[in-house]
């Protein structure tokens, strides 16, 4: 059984992008979720609290800086890119749990070359250039990236070994032009800077396609004021995920208690409040997708004033966010 929250537990610590490309659409996610972060005044703004959540703090870093805090434990829950727990966690799946992707922040890790390079098109023919290199000119393939442990990671997975990694910590696209390196491995979104430095991705290139995530530390103090505040905030971001999935169907129906589980089975639909008392409305929950389909359904079936509205939030009892959480700590 759990223990009342203690007042001098330590509370739990959120991390969340301060900057950069993660920043707007982490905050925008926990608005929906009826989650808004309030910056204490006096300290420089690196500080906050979640209005109305008890026992936690909001700090906010960059988003490689949260999964070094997330590794460490001096943050429970964080908001980052999958390409940066990837690259900066060596034992990722002992350090943290990837609570759910966010829909938002994605990119792929990519392998590029020279555009020039027409015959280069996989990796198999980037190994056939890197063995030519060292062989002929006794030189190694330079790739300029700062995923460096990606890096290593992929190209052992394709056998390549004839390559060197030149550390780059800015403007990783420049280095062939710039002629630091042959190649680079980096994050692309759109693709426009490799086409701006005439670089292309390599058919088999793709090394990681990334999404910002909601991670938990496995490290961090579990106190129960910490379990408690995880609670509160896991349940409101489930509540609103299943919300956005889920549409609320209420028709005028009479169905017996075999048609209304053919119904619910054939649509992926839940009666949230259970079969309806005779006259009373019927309330269905069903995938977003399957809406009009089960709405013609009911029209079939006699249905009348069939209404449909999308919830705001929907807080179940069988939550997935904190399973799994509870299965890590
Ligand atoms: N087009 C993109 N380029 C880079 N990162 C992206 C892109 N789209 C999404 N991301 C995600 O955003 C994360 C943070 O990148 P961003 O460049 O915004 O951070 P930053 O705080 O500016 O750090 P840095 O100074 O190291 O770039 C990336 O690791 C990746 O997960
Ligand atoms: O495929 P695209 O849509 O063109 O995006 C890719 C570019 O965006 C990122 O840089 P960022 O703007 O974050 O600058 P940084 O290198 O200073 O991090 C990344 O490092 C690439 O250079
Ligand atoms: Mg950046």
């Amino acid at each position: 059984m759990t223990q009342a929250p203690q007042a001098n537990d330590a509370p739990l610590v959120l991390a969340v992008p301060s900057k950069g490309r993660l920043q707007e659409n982490a905050t925008a996610f926990f608005g929906r979720a009826g989650l808004k972060f309030v910056k204490a005044s006096g300290e420089r703004g690196y500080r906050g609290t979640i209005a109305g959540v008890e026992g936690a703090e909001v700090a906010f870093l960059s988003a490689s800086e949260i999964v070094a805090q997330l590794a460490s434990g001096a943050a429970h829950l964080g908001i980052t890119g999958e390409d940066l727990v990837r690259e900066q966690l060596s034992d990722a799946d002992a350090a943290v749990e990837m609570l759910t992707p966010l829909g938002f922040g994605h990119a792929n890790v990519v392998v590029a070359v020279p555009q020039a390079w027409i015959d280069v098109r996989s990796m198999a023919d980037l190994d056939d250039v890197a063995s030519t290199m060292r062989a002929r000119h006794g030189r190694k393939l330079r790739v300029a990236t700062k995923y460096v442990n990606l890096t290593r990671r992929f190209f052992a997975e394709h056998g390549l070994a004839d390559y060197r990694i030149v550390e780059s910590l800015g403007a990783t696209e420049g280095a062939p032009a710039a002629g630091t390196a042959e190649i680079v491995v980096d994050i692309t979104t759109t693709g426009a800077t490799l086409a701006a430095n005439a670089l292309k991705v390599l058919d088999d290139g793709v090394m990681l396609a990334s999404e910002a995530n909601l991670v938990a530390s496995t490290r961090a103090p579990w106190d129960d004021r910490a379990r408690a505040a995880a609670r509160t905030i896991l349940s409101r971001i489930a509540a609103e995920e299943e919300a956005r999935t889920v549409r609320e169907i209420r028709a005028r129906l009479d169905l017996d208690a075999s048609a209304l589980a053919a119904l619910t089975e054939r649509f992926g639909a839940r009666l949230p409040f259970g079969a309806p008392a005779a006259g009373a409305p019927l309330t269905l929950h069903c995938p977003d997708k399957a809406v009009f389909a089960l709405v013609e359904e009911l029209d079939r079936k006699g249905a009348d004033d069939i209404t449909v509205t999308a919830p705001t939030y929907v807080f179940r009892r069988a939550n997935r966010l904190l399973e799994r959480l509870d299965a890590r700590i």
